[in-house]
């Protein structure tokens, strides 16, 4: 992949706001036009807050500059096998943070695609089923070898994982499968489902939204350094070229060298 990630840096999350809600409207406008809706997997953590912000504005009214969330379909990078109403649900965040303060009589309703609860108790068959989920919206699984999202909203975590993808772990080295299940996560809980890397990879544009001095480390091993390379997010940033955009701030960026964007 010849061309490099686009890296984004703002004051903070308020200045930064305004080009994230241009940069994913710009994905819906495009995706409708393709194929009438617009598929996106997003994350838990830190993103659904920021997200909000971005999205939840008025905006000026324009039709590139509307959300038409009737045509959103929203399913999760990666979620944890917990019930949807526990603290530690992506599901949840997601809803507290945006899906619940959506205007639905102006702006439409996504539909959202979260895990089915009976499954939790066994990760491998939680992830079997949310794949078939994605059979069902992305085509028949003999058809299509990989689901390709319109947009897929990444974290970054102070390791370097991203999803529930973790540095070192065998599933990073997963080829066929869409949704990979992991039982043993460093970071708690630790049963959990994630979109699988080479299905990230296929996305049709891949964003990481991560910012605060708490980043500048793990940004300075992914932009820096070999071993970064390896982690997750590197391998995702090194794979998918101009795909990837990094949406982040001043703090996260601080003595990283990583050439930066102006603007979209
Ligand atoms: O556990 C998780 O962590 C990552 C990173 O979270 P952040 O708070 O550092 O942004 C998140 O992207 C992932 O969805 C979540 O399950």
């Amino acid at each position: 992949m010849g061309k490099s990630p686009n890296v984004y840096s703002f004051p903070g999350v308020a200045e930064m706001a305004p080009t994230l809600r241009q940069y994913v409207l710009a994905q819906q406008t495009a995706s409708i036009e393709r194929h009438g809706t617009f598929r996106v997997a997003v994350s838990g953590g830190s993103l659904p807050k920021t997200l909000a912000q971005a999205l939840l504005s008025k905006g000026d009214g324009s039709p590139a500059d509307t959300v038409d969330f009737n045509k959103w379909e929203i399913f999760f990078a990666d979620e944890r096998c917990v019930p949807l109403d526990h603290e530690d649900s992506n599901y949840k965040l997601l809803k507290d943070e945006l899906l619940s303060k959506i205007d639905k009589e102006q702006f439409g309703e996504p539909k959202v695609f979260p895990i089915e609860e009976k499954y939790l108790d066994d990760a491998q068959e939680c992830a079997d089923q949310y794949e078939k989920q994605l059979v069902s919206v992305f085509a028949a699984r003999d058809s299509v070898k990989l689901p390709q999202f319109d947009l897929i909203l990444l974290g970054c975590g102070p390791d370097g994982h991203t999803c529930s993808l973790f540095p070192e772990h065998p599933l990073l080295r997963e080829t066929d499968a869409w949704i990979l299940s992991i039982s043993d996560s460093p970071k708690p809980p630790p049963k959990r489902i994630t979109l699988s890397l080479p299905v990230v990879l296929h996305g049709a544009k891949i964003a990481f939204i991560a910012t605060g001095a708490g980043k500048r480390d793990i940004f300075k091993q992914i932009f820096e350094t070999e071993e970064g390379r390896a982690l997750p997010c590197g391998l995702i940033n090194e794979g998918a070229g101009d795909k990837v955009s990094w949406f982040t701030d001043n703090a996260a960026l601080e003595g990283v060298s990583v050439p930066r964007r102006g603007s979209l």
